[in-house]
């Protein structure tokens, strides 16, 4: 037999051996008796040939039958890593009791667990994301390229990936290599809530070491088992791994994640005119919560006029000061103010009582810019001493501290305010500044209300009526974000951009929504929304002139001022576009099992 057949052979062999086995290609009991036939899999399989309804269905019921939120994770990172399609027709179509397993709180818990947990989210051989270690800095490149979340016959380059060095993982502080389920989780939710294709996403932790005692004493914990490098070592390294990334993959968008806030702000600063990335705890958050923002102004207008708020950030780092710096963009943008006008409406405290210029301490770089020089010399140490000195219309809590927003608080805030705004961001729950229920108890019921892990709905006890939490986190914002970022390629992620982002959140809302004073969507509908905001990400980059791929300046540039207004048949048609770009675990063209097994004669 000549050699070219027998390689051939081996081809066939190797390529339908990939397809049985691929996480991403094959269908388990859906897989027809056909393609069982030829791929040898009859068997191996039961005989029942099901539907991907039939195998969601049973997923559910063993899924639920899980006794902890913990065991759920793993059952659903199992499901991912050995039916991909399946996996995704359930995180999409159950997104509301999936999101708080495979995104915060339980990531959180599976970020703690990470190195306990290990070997049993993924079957041998296939990868969790990719991890780079400060020792592997002569070799990334090689690393970066042989890294294969799939076989290589479904293996796609990517296009998006998530970045932690584990320093600021949630609230929870350095968890290490640990921090893994992060990236991981918010890539779901790209894939999820924007349709990208899950081959395109690529999942990343750099270990420079960790401080945490607990992990370095873990008998368990997988990580390099050292201290955390100096940022001698941390931003060379840092820059080779950026660099290597984009030699490998050009058009890389790179989305900075749960770095330390430091780290985080320096390293936006270094790479946001040159690099195509963004991060998310800055602007991401800060897109999300001014969008919550616009539209809880909106629910208090008639009380106060929204240049008139007194904005109280209680927690100053990475996602405290996006988001301060993110609402002057509002009152500048939407009611003329100035800058200096529009930044003295924000408050900044941290955990040295409130940040003014005459405090005595060095402060942070990133709070100076906030710090207040206006309190006479008076300093003020207590979140109740600084209330009572600003009297805020509305808190926003970003310090990683649960239960902070006591009774006391939230009862000083309803009495300030008819309708106090009280957003108690940070993750995962056990560190939300305080709990919906609370916020209603302690406010008469008159709290406007979003928090960064979503709590239960409140029933008012006085009249049955159910009042639903806003969830302000950054979920809303990173998939349409990313997607409309990929979609029209432009050179970098721009301020415009991400208030385009937040502005078109605003405008999401259904009529329904808006008549029941939501803060944010309804997640169910995560696409649709992504869809919007993604459209207005592609219309600002097209209007700066940014956008590099040619189907979407001829699609946009046309139809510009109509675009930019977002409104009218051409911005529904953009919506439209964006939307049929989404990859579908329905869609058959996308699973090219039976094609190759066809076009293979085996
Ligand atoms: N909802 C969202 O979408 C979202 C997005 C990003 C971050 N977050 C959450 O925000 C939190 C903070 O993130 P970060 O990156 O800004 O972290 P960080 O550690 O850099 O900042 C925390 C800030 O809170 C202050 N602080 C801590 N304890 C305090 C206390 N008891 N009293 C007063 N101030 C205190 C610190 O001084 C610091 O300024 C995290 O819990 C994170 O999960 C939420
Ligand atoms: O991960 C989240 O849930 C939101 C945010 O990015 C965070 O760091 O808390
Ligand atoms: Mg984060």
């Amino acid at each position: 037999m000549p050699d070219e057949l027998v390689n051939g052979k081996q081809k066939n062999i190797s390529s339908i051996e990939s397809i049985a086995r691929s996480p991403y290609l094959n269908k388990g009991t859906a897989t027809p008796s056909s393609t069982r036939n030829a791929l040898h899999l009859t068997g191996i399989l039961p005989p029942a040939v099901e539907t991907l309804e039939q195998q969601k269905k049973r997923a559910l019921v063993q899924f639920r039958a899980k006794s902890s939120c913990l065991e759920k994770y793993m059952f659903l990172a199992w499901l991912r890593n050995t039916n991909v399609r399946l996996f995704y027709r359930i995180v999409i179509d159950e997104l509301e009791e999936m999101a708080p397993i495979i995104y915060t709180p339980t990531v959180g818990t599976a970020c703690l667990e990470y190195s306990h947990i290990y070997p049993f989210l993924a079957p041998p051989g296939v990868p969790d994301g990719l991890y780079l270690s400060i020792n592997d800095l002569p070799n990334l490149t090689q690393i970066i390229k042989s890294y294969r979340p799939y076989p290589s016959s479904d293996s796609l380059t990517p296009q998006i990936a998530v970045i932690t060095d584990g320093s600021r993982i949630l609230g929870l502080g350095d968890l290490g290599v640990n921090g893994m389920g992060i990236p991981i989780g918010k890539l779901q939710l790209y894939v999820a809530g924007a349709g990208i294709d899950p081959r395109r996403t690529l999942p990343i932790t750099i270990d420079l070491g960790t401080n945490n005692e607990k992990n370095l004493n873990d008998e368990f914990y997988l990580g390099i088992r050292k201290k955390r490098v100096s940022d001698d070592e941390f931003y060379p390294f840092v820059d080779a791994v950026l660099k290597a990334l984009t030699s490998v993959y050009p058009n890389l968008l790179i989305q900075f994640e749960d770095f330390s806030s430091e780290h985080a702000f320096d390293l936006l600063a270094k790479y946001r005119d040159n690099l195509f990335c963004f991060n998310d705890d800055i602007q991401g958050t800060g897109a999300v919560i001014l969008s919550g923002f616009i539209n809880a102004v909106r629910l208090v207008e008639k009380d106060i006029h929204p240049t008139k708020h007194r904005i109280l950030f209680f927690g100053a780092g990475s996602a405290g000061v996006g988001v301060a710096k993110q609402l002057l963009e509002f009152f500048k943008i939407e009611h003329g103010m100035s800058e200096d006008d529009a930044k003295k409406l924000v408050w900044l405290v941290d955990t040295k009582g409130l940040v003014t210029c005459d405090r005595g301490d060095k402060l942070a770089k990133h709070k100076v810019y906030f710090a207040r020089s206006d309190n006479e010399g008076r300093q003020f140490k207590s979140l109740m001493d600084v209330i009572e000195y600003v009297k805020p219309t509305a808190l926003i809590g970003l310090c990683s501290t649960g239960g902070v927003f006591d009774e006391n608080i939230l009862k000083r805030m309803g009495e300030l305010n008819k309708n106090p705004i009280i957003f108690p961001l940070s993750n995962p729950m056990v560190n939300a500044e305080c709990t919906f229920e609370d916020a209603m108890r302690n406010t008469g019921n008159r709290v406007i209300f979003a928090s960064g892990t979503g709590f239960p709905p409140f029933v008012e006890q006085e009249t049955g009526k159910i009042r639903y939490p806003g969830q302000g986190n950054n979920m809303y914002i990173f998939p349409g974000l990313g997607l409309g970022a990929i979609l029209a390629r432009p050179d970098r992620i721009t301020d415009r951009q991400i208030y385009a982002s937040a502005s078109a959140l605003a405008e999401s809302l259904t009529t329904d929504e808006v008549e029941q004073n939501f803060l944010y969507p309804a997640i169910q509908r995560i696409r649709r929304v992504s869809a919007q905001v993604a459209a207005a990400v592609i219309v600002t980059s097209v209007d700066e002139g940014l956008a590099r791929n040619p189907e979407i300046n001829s699609l946009v540039k046309q139809n510009l001022p109509e675009c930019l207004s977002r409104s009218g048949e051409k911005w529904q048609k953009l919506v439209k576009y964006v939307e049929e770009k989404m990859w579908d675990p329905n869609n058959e063209k996308l699973f090219t099992c039976e094609t190759l097994v066809e076009k293979s004669k085996f």
